[in-house]
């Protein structure tokens, strides 16, 4: 989509062996610790874990196939890896992708590669070794250059804004019409097996609706005899993330990396703090050397640890993000600047018994042949990858391709 879009020239792509990819860590016990990258230590007992990483391999080569039709990822990974890496790495994990809690998300829906290693293969470090099912394969040419180059990650020179403003140029210079900041009321069926959809100024007609909303969104505005599909998009949830930008004036950090995670039994409001400025320093203000982080809080844990997203104040929540680079990084300068956002309902969380949610939803959508296909984050995958993925393969199937 970057290539169809006329982006590939502003693309900021991050090396595997930048130490924005290298360099990974955790914060436990007070501390940041530095996850191996390199075979020797996964053979030594390394900080925060009391036994060899490789142990852990050991013990999923040896252990049975699971029996449950579905289980939550730290069940799963404790069961086949053992308690310490569920405890430390997994939840940590689960925290920096879904801002969630391992011990609810389901691993079949949130990793689906590792369900299905077990199944095929009884163990996930054999399934992974014999490659998997990678589904159909996506080429072109800046893939095949993102693969050669060992991308780990990448940006563009505006942001990543820059990819939904370009898009939306793409659609417009096609004719295509967009309402910004038009709030649909609700969805209903015409006579002639199309859509009325009700906007705050009018409505619109449709013969095919394709919903990128969130699930939930769907749930209220859908007609109600549609009931079995309303109930099942109505016990999707999502999670709220406070996201907070601290700028600070010289290079301040004692470290270099990605960023790094925080384990909900560390600190439950704190999901995890990344370094900006280390991957993408073009992004910095132009001609001066300065540090930027990002803060992530909250997560499955805003409303238990924080409090009321409605209510929360954004100084509350300034103040929680620096004491976390002040304590965590020791960075106690004032920020030249800060933003804080709080973003309600913005990861939806794939909790257990999501796969038969899903699984519920397209059958019923196939016995109506309900003009009607669902993308977007809440269904199969939370990444802008994923969303991207689906919804071309949405417009492949509803064209015929
Ligand atoms: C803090 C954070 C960091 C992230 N980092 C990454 C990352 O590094 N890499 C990555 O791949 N992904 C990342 N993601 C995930 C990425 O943001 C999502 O994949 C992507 O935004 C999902 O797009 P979407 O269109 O499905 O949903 P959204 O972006 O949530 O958009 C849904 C839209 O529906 C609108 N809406 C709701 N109700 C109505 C209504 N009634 N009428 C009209 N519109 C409505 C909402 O206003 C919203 O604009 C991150 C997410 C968060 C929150
Ligand atoms: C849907 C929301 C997403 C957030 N990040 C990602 C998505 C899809 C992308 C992503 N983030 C991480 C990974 C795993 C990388 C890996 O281990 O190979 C992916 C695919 C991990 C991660 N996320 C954050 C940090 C600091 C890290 C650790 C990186 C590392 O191992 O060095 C920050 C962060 N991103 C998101 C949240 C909620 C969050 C919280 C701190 C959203």
């Amino acid at each position: 989509m970057i290539s169809e879009l006329g982006l590939e020239q502003e693309i900021l792509p991050v090396p595997r062996s930048h130490p924005a990819a290298k360099e990974r860590y955790l914060y436990v016990n007070k501390t940041l610790h530095k996850l191996p990258s390199s075979i020797g230590g996964v053979l030594r007992t390394i900080p925060p874990f009391t036994r060899p990483l490789f142990l852990c391999g050991l013990r999923d080569l040896a252990a049975p196939r699971g029996s449950k039709e579905d289980e939550s990822i730290y069940d799963f990974v404790s069961r086949r890896f053992g308690k310490e890496l569920a405890d430390i790495v997994i939840d940590s994990l689960c925290r920096g992708v879904f801002a969630g809690d391992c011990r609810k998300l389901s691993v079949r829906s949130c990793f689906p590669f590792l369900y299905e290693a077990e199944v095929k293969r009884r163990s996930v470090i054999l399934g992974m070794a014999t490659g998997g099912d990678k589904g159909p394969p996506v080429d072109s040419e800046l893939i095949r250059r993102s693969k050669q180059e060992r991308w780990s990650q990448w940006s563009l020179q505006g942001g990543m804004q820059t990819l939904s403003e370009a898009l939306e140029d793409f659609l417009r210079k096609r004719g295509v019409e967009i309402h910004k900041d038009t709030p649909i009321r609700q969805l209903e069926r015409t006579a002639d097996n199309g859509w009325k959809i009700k906007l705050p100024d009018g409505s619109i007609t449709a013969d095919y609706i394709l919903s990128a909303l969130p699930a939930k969104d769907l749930g209220c505005l859908l007609p109600p005899d549609l009931e079995p599909l309303v109930k099942e998009l109505r016990q999707m949830s999502s999670a709220t993330v406070a996201v907070v930008n601290l700028q600070y004036e010289g290079q301040v950090l004692p470290i270099s990396g990605f960023g790094h995670l925080i384990p909900s039994t560390e600190e439950r409001a704190l999901l995890g703090i990344v370094y900006d400025s280390i991957a993408f320093p073009q992004h910095n203000k132009r001609g001066s050397s300065s540090t930027r982080l990002t803060v992530m809080l909250g997560g499955a844990w805003f409303e238990s640890s924080i409090g009321d997203p409605d209510a929360v104040s954004s100084e509350k929540v300034l103040e929680l993000a620096k004491t976390a680079a002040a304590e965590q990084l020791g960075v106690r300068d004032k920020p030249s600047r800060s933003i804080v956002n709080i973003n309600k309902d913005c990861i939806p969380q794939y909790t257990l018994g999501h796969w038969r949610r899903t699984g519920n939803i397209s059958a019923y959508t196939r016995q109506l042949s309900l003009p009607l296909s669902l993308i977007g984050a809440s269904y199969h995958g939370v990444s802008v990858n994923d969303c991207i993925y689906n919804a071309r393969q949405a417009v492949h199937s509803l064209l015929g391709h």
